[in-house]
């Protein structure tokens, strides 16, 4: 278990660092800190590493405030965005450089296991100059690995593959990552990224933890509109209740699950673009007539249309429709509301 307990860290002379943070990620779980560039991402890996320390708070890694242990007493293992590998050793040797330094019994025969592990066996006496970017990033996660360090903290792993590779690394990881039951911590911009390989996301803006839960809790009732819009799209709407789940809107009044709400109270609906119907044969309540399809945009796995509803721009995902969107109906169970 890794807990940040209050953690606050600026950087010299200034009023830039992380802020009150506190988390925890369970023995054996993966969490991904999710952020844009500069939210402090990077810095909450360093102080988790040893690299910076923090000026109040606690860092409790297995139990023991670490938050001033120097990182090579934290046994770590730590996977960089580039991978640093040692250019002029080979797969094997850059595998066994943590065992050696340490002089670990029973070196080559661990070092060979966890080559095997990250489906490396075969390669072991190639540089890393003859590697694929996948197959570098195996060498560094099984150097990561080799020594049972207490914790395994990836830092933006996946950023200098392209995208069929990373797919097939963000499985090969949980994979691994789940085999050997080990407490990770992974920073990622990548909302897919977060997503698919985490047990627990949590959403980093100017050094501050704005959300922390499972992916679909994140995804599907997000804290604020920017962390919303952070782990996907939406449609943001804003409103005011009127009575009983019913809430006023520039698309009408639509009916929502939510009858917690004092009448005139401003809210904002947030609904995601697949949770809309183009064919709402069968709906009966916030059935909406489209204006005009503005735009239509071809992702691969759907469509994405853009619509006039009431005036408003609304996304819906869909498969590809013969005939033209007339009219569509919003789930009230889809509705989420700020
Ligand atoms: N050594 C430093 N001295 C001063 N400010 C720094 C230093 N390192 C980072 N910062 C600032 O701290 C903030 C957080 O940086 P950090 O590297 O943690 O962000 P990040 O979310 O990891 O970004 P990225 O995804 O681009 O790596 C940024 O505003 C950055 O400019």
């Amino acid at each position: 278990m890794i807990e940040f307990r209050s953690v606050s860290f600026n950087y010299p002379n200034t009023d830039v660092g992380v802020h009150d943070i506190s988390l925890s990620i369970k023995s054996g779980e993966l969490l991904a800190i999710l952020g844009k560039s500069g939210c402090g991402k990077s810095t909450l890996l360093k102080l988790l590493a040893g690299f910076e320390q923090p000026h109040s708070g606690q860092i409790i890694i297995h139990g023991k405030d670490q938050a001033h242990t120097p990182c090579s007493r934290r046994k770590l293992g730590i996977v960089f965005q580039d991978y640093s590998l040692f250019p002029h050793y080979n797969v094997f040797k850059n595998v066994m450089y943590p065992l050696k330094i340490n002089n670990t019994p029973n070196a080559r025969q661990k070092a060979l296991t966890m080559i095997e592990l990250v489906g490396l066996s075969g390669l072991e006496s190639h540089l890393p100059h003859e590697l694929s970017g996948g197959q570098k990033q195996r060498v560094a996660l099984a150097r990561a690995l080799v020594f049972e360090p207490q914790a395994l903290l990836l830092d933006e792993p996946l950023s200098a593959l392209d995208a069929s590779l990373r797919h097939e690394m963000r499985e090969e990881i949980t994979k691994i990552q789940k085999a050997l039951n080990i407490t990770t911590f992974l920073i990622t911009h990548d909302q897919e990224e977060a997503m698919t390989m985490a047990d627990q996301v949590a959403v980093m803006e100017q050094g501050r933890i704005q959300q922390c839960g499972s992916p679909i809790d994140v995804y599907n009732s997000p804290a604020s509109v920017e962390v919303a819009r952070f782990v996907g799209r939406a449609n943001v709407i804003p409103g005011i209740a009127v009575s009983k789940g019913i809430i006023k809107t520039a698309l009408g009044d639509i009916q929502s699950h939510q009858d917690k709400l004092t009448p005139n109270q401003p809210v904002t609906l947030v609904i995601r673009p697949e949770s809309i119907l183009c064919s709402p044969a069968e709906a009966t309540i916030n059935r909406l007539s489209v204006r005009a399809i503005e735009h239509q945009q071809f992702l691969g796995h759907t469509m994405a249309y853009q619509l006039n509803v009431c005036g408003q721009s609304l996304v819906v995902y869909s498969q590809p429709l013969a005939a033209p969107i007339t009219q569509i109906a919003i789930p009230a169970e889809s509705i989420h509301i700020i």
